[in-house]
């Protein structure tokens, strides 16, 4: 008999998940050392006796752990498995799963160390003085899957006895994400936050956090009803009651949760699978809210929430259905700001912040870069995208900046961050290195803003990133299309074109017969006729796009997505030439750990003579300066300094001997292999290489050499390539990769505005 899937979704099987756990080395999580640990000389820095010092200067000034430990980006997940996600009270050793998968969700989502601690104590006070005593191991402590009532004496006594940040994330965390996906989905239903009803139905760690959250939004008191095991808690109840349930029990004549759900807009399940039924959903207000949240497997599937009332707007605690509304989305950011301004705690104000940051993001237009996050499903705000998914990549650079800046402004952060737009640009870096440069590119446009012609305007990729070119204040945007084909396009995909778009209709173009004219002055003498340039104006997007940049229309052009590069080079030279006294080249930007390498020839030069390459070394230096480099070019061969011989390796020897008639005002040397310029220990070897460190500009013999190299490095190494970049070109014209992401195009012309081609 095949094996059943979970829920009726046939997603995984229990058997796929548990391979999934005991593949390659048990468990989801290893530790991984960050300093090199390979000479007796390492060893003698790391250990004994070199680790003598960090010691003693800790001891003498104890905030400088943050410098000489992994203090600072380390967070405990703590459990002791009595309320393992809503599968009940099955002890430490069964919770190490979900505590591994914690760690594991703060170090991918939020580049947080993490490490989960299961403790075999059910008791409170043994509980509490396990943990109380971990303080100086790390920069914050995550509590996890405890259980009501006792979560919460253990998290308020933790908060007082430590001096790090103390956060039960299945209170606060599922407060805030619940909190936000609730505020939008008052907005889409129109409803007033002050007289809205609510039903929580769970009165443990989770319920009773929201419901506390919910009402310091604006909920009121007498507006919201607690159910649990024994129905509603009701002001004169005594039976299961505990402190937290009395501060939210009502005065109401209902005794069960399918009475108290009578005309109720919201549905809070923070409970037991199964726990609402069709039947109690009937009586809801019209638009009902339902939020089933209990994990794995949620109060109400989705399926017969929407049966029952298809005007429901529906989210669970899970992966796999739309509305996730699970804690992965506030955990690692929450603690990403935290551990950043070096908060003592974490407090209401943080909370709000990361409640509001959250609720925001998930109204913003979705960028190509996210939609893949969405698999090719395109989200936009609405019942069934109410809060941003998981791997949404906006989530690191939104969220902890609001919670730093609450922790600031409410007087709890030890080290407040100066620059906020250089933290907003860092932790981007840190999801992606391209990030990094395009911040510092883009900072520049803006001061300096372009009008840049997309050749390609009826694409709806291309009207994505022009709109995103403009919104980002980098300059005008300059559509070339048929008017009622943009506009039908934009209007189809959601998108309003403003005042800083204009489209261009090439045929009706006012300009168009200066162009064609230029043109056939450019290529009368090639075997072109005047129709024939008018025609390619006319109908040739790239040809009258480029026209409007060579003659001053417009400042830079994009072009490239729906034809290959050649063939998009080759138009924009009918119209344009290179600059003179430079090589036309083709560059690529290779970004990997951390470093930024400018790869050349990678698009033009096949089989480079000794001449040419050195014009590319040049060229490429150009390149390497413009982006903020000052450049280390090693010419590359599968020889280093004449060793193996070889036809093609003399052409590089060759090429170092003309750039040194050439006198030029950079470092260079060669030929060498790859791993000898980019690694100082193999140039070590090299005691008379005129490098001052590794390369950071690569000259390749030929172009084959360079595009199989950047391609591998991509596949292989994980490397992100930006590029082939056209260097030498007159005008700045830049040409993506066909097929190309709005993200994509819009750092194209970025580029291309910032003058990256020189
Ligand atoms: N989506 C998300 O991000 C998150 C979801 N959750 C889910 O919320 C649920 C509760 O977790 P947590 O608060 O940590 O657990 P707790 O053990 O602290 O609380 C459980 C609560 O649920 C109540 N309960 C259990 N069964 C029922 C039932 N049939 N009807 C009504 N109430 C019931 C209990 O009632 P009583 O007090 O009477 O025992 C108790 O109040 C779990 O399913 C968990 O997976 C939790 C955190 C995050
Ligand atoms: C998501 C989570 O923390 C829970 O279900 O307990
Ligand atoms: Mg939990």
């Amino acid at each position: 008999m095949a094996e059943k899937p979970r829920m009726d979704r046939p997603t995984f099987t229990d058997k796929e998940a548990l391979l999934y756990h005991s593949r390659g080395r048990p468990g989801k999580i290893a530790v991984v050392p960050t300093k090199p640990m390979s000479t007796q000389r390492d060893l003698s820095l790391a250990y004994s006796p070199g680790v003598a010092a960090p010691v003693l200067a800790i001891a003498e000034n104890p905030s400088l752990a943050y410098d000489y430990t992994a203090k600072g980006n380390l967070v405990a997940v703590i459990t002791n498995g009595t309320a393992i996600l809503g599968l009940g009270n099955l002890g430490a050793l069964a919770a190490k799963p979900v505590m591994e998968g914690k760690a594991t969700l703060f170090k991918r989502f939020a580049d947080i160390d993490s490490i989960d601690l299961e403790i075999d104590a059910q008791d409170v006070e043994q509980f509490i003085a396990a943990v109380r005593y971990l303080g100086p191991s790390f920069g914050g402590i995550n509590l996890e899957d405890i259980k009501a009532p006792e979560c919460f004496i253990i998290e308020e006594r933790l908060r007082e006895l430590m001096d790090i940040p103390v956060f039960h994330d299945d209170q606060h965390g599922t407060a805030i994400i619940s909190a936000a996906g609730l505020i939008n989905a008052l907005h889409l239903t129109g409803r007033d936050i002050a007289d809205t009803k609510l039903v929580c139905n769970g009165a443990g760690a989770a319920g009773i956090a929201c419901l506390d959250l919910v009402k310091a939004l604006g909920f009121a008191p007498q507006n919201v009803v607690l159910c649990d095991t024994k129905g509603v808690v009701y002001r004169g109840r005594v039976e299961g009651m505990n402190q937290w349930k009395s501060a939210h029990a009502v005065d109401t004549s209902a005794r069960t949760l399918a009475e108290a759900l009578e005309g109720a807009d919201i549905f809070f399940g923070l409970s037991v699978k199964g726990a609402l039924t069709p039947d109690m959903m009937t009586t809801m207000a019209a638009n009902p809210i339902v939020f089933a949240l209990a994990n794995p497997d949620p109060e109400i599937t989705p399926e017969d929430a929407l049966a029952a009332r298809p005007d429901a707007i529906v989210a669970t605690g899970r992966s796999d259905y739309s509305n996730q509304i699970n804690n992965v989305l506030g955990f690692p950011y929450i603690f990403r700001g935290a551990l950043d301004v070096r908060a003592k705690t974490i407090n209401m104000e943080m909370k709000i912040a990361a409640v509001h940051a959250l609720a925001e993001l998930a109204r913003e237009d979705v960028p190509d870069e996210v939609a893949n996050a969405y698999q090719g499903a395109r989200p936009r705000f609405g019942r069934d995208y109410l809060i941003p998914a998981p791997f949404d990549p906006r989530l690191v650079s939104v969220v902890p900046p609001a919670v730093a800046r609450a922790a600031m402004d409410s007087g709890v952060a030890q080290r407040p961050i100066v620059d906020m737009n250089a933290y907003r640009a860092e932790l981007t870096a840190r999801r992606d290195p391209v990030a990094a440069l395009m911040h510092t590119i883009y900072d520049r446009v803006r001061r300096d803003p372009k009008r840049v012609v997309f050749a390609e305007g009826e694409e709806e990729q291309v009207i994505r990133a022009a709109l995103s070119f403009v919104a980002q204040g980098l300059g005008r945007a300059i559509l070339v299309g048929r008017e009622e084909r943009v506009a039908q396009t934009a209007r189809s995909a959601g998108l309003e074109l403003g005042e800083m778009i204009e489209v261009h209709n090439a045929r009706l173009s006012s300009r168009n017969g200066v162009y064609a004219q230029f043109l056939f002055e450019r290529l009368q003498r090639k075997g072109f006729l005047f129709r024939d340039c008018q025609r390619l104006i006319n109908n040739d997007r790239n040809h009258f796009a480029a026209a409007m940049v060579a003659q001053g229309d417009a400042d830079a052009m994009v072009t490239g997505v729906t034809r290959n590069f050649s063939t998009a080079l080759e138009d924009v030279r009918h119209v344009v030439d290179q600059k003179p006294g430079h090589r036309l080249i083709g560059a690529s930007l290779v970004l990997a750990r951390g470093r930024i390498v400018v790869v050349a020839d990678t698009a033009i030069t096949e089989m480079p003579e000794a001449g040419e390459l050195a014009d590319i070394a040049i060229e490429a230096a150009g390149l390497a300066r413009r982006i903020g480099l000052e450049p280390r070019v090693a010419l590359l061969a599968f020889s280093t300094f004449g060793y193996p011989p070889g036809e093609r390796t003399a052409r590089v020897h060759e090429a170092v001997r003309v750039l040194d008639s050439r006198r030029v005002d950079f470092e260079y040397e060669g030929e060498m292999g790859a791993d000898i310029a980019l690694n100082r220990q193999a140039m070590a070897a090299y005691p008379f290489a005129r490098l001052s460190d590794t390369a950071n500009v690569l000259v390749m013999p030929a172009f084959h050499s360079a595009a199989i190299s950047t391609k591998m490095v991509q596949e292989l190494g994980g490397a992100t390539v930006l590029g082939p970049l056209v260097v030498g070109l007159d005008k700045a014209i830049q040409i993506v990769q066909l097929g190309a992401t709005d993200a994509e195009i819009v750092n194209m012309a970025a580029l291309a505005a910032f003058g990256v081609g020189g």
